[in-house]
């Protein structure tokens, strides 16, 4: 696989997809070049699984056109999903059980010599960690190994493109992460090109260089995790990634009047009047400084690592999350806290 990002390898352009009456994806435009991971992220039946169906070949587009390695391969030509360069690897891993691990690689190879075959099957194996277990058969594998060999079946006729669909649900939350680490750090390693639907707004930011985020068919932001977490471009963006408390601003110059104070939240051009603050629990700080302001914990939830205060403010309805890290006396009733201004969302 290449590493030159300057190409694209998958562009679509202003596709467009119905079920009968039901437009699942509505002309929506998204150019990914080489060597990038991507995760598409959106809730259920935002039309996730027919893009990765359409960019396979599985699933025809209405309009719009669909270009792999600069190639058309829908929209005024069809090209068959087995002469597409796209890998597949679905949430249950699809694997034969009457083949063992080898011999469920070497199925998509079938267009070389035998040696050749069984040459990749081994390289890819062993990148993938799982050589000992080539005389496996699927029953007799972990979870995570299954994955591995789904993975090494996927990768082995080196595609251009690889199509994940939801790839690490079937794990268990441990297991999941390090299996995810691993994965994403052997793609990249290949310089894969890669799309991976999650519907796991936080694998979505942990695992891909850009999330897009969707909703109804449609793409509401591409963007790198971090701009996409800390600069969403709406609510419904900033909603998805993360609770937020809303409190009620009065926005002037620039600035936020709300019943926790005056605020000038950086890169936000909001209009003078009304105006929603979304308060995420990063934007709220505990602390004993004169400007802090006085707060009832109304619950507790502990996490482990960190507990989850909710705090009820004079003059606000909603309570407030904030995480604290140091251990607090468990009959704790009162408390002080300040916003940080520059973590607030203001739409
Ligand atoms: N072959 C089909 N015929 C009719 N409707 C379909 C078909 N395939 C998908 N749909 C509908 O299209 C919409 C999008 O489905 P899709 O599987 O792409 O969503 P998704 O975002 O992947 O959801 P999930 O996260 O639940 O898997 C859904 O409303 C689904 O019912």
């Amino acid at each position: 696989m290449n590493t030159n990002s300057n190409e694209i390898s998958v562009r679509l352009t202003n596709i467009k997809c119905s079920f009968g009456p039901t437009i699942v994806i509505g002309d929506l435009s998204l150019e990914i070049p080489k060597g990038e991971i991507v995760t598409l992220v959106g809730p259920s039946g935002c039309g996730k699984s027919t893009l990765l169906r359409i960019i396979a070949g599985v699933q025809g587009v209405d309009g719009g056109s669909v270009e792999l390695g600069g190639q058309v391969v829908d929209g005024p030509r069809f090209v068959e999903p087995e002469s597409r360069s796209v890998g597949l690897m679905f949430q249950d891993y699809a694997l034969f059980p009457h083949l063992n691990v080898r011999d469920n690689v070497l199925f998509g190879l079938k267009k070389r010599s035998r040696r050749d075959r069984i040459e990749i099957a081994t390289t890819i194996l062993r990148r993938v960690g799982i050589e000992h277990l080539a005389e496996r058969f699927p029953h007799s594998l972990s979870g995570g190994e299954q994955q591995r060999t789904a993975l090494a079946r996927a990768l082995a006729p080196e595609p251009a493109v690889l199509l994940m669909d939801e790839p690490f649900s079937n794990l268990d939350q441990g297991l999941r992460e390090r299996v995810r680490t691993d994965t994403l750090s052997l793609l990249r390693g290949l310089g894969a090109t890669v799309i991976m639907v999650t519907h796991d707004p936080h694998e979505a930011l942990s695992s891909g260089d850009r999330v897009v985020l969707m909703r109804s068919g449609e793409i509401v932001q591409s963007a790198d995790p971090r701009q996409l977490y800390h600069r969403p471009d709406n609510a419904y963006a900033a909603d998805f990634f993360c609770s937020s408390a809303k409190i009620q601003g009065q926005a002037k110059d620039g600035h936020i009047e709300t019943a926790l104070g005056r605020f000038d939240p950086p890169g936000c051009e909001v209009e003078d009047g009304p105006c929603t603050v979304f308060v995420r629990p990063h934007a709220l700080r505990v602390c004993d400084d004169v400007d802090c302001v006085p707060a009832r914990i109304t619950d507790r939830v502990f996490l482990g690592d960190r507990e989850r205060l909710f705090l009820r403010f004079e003059g606000l309805e909603e309570a407030l999350a904030v995480d604290v890290t140091e251990p607090m006396a468990v009959d704790l009733c009162h408390i002080r806290a300040k916003i940080v201004p520059e973590r607030l969302l203001v739409f």
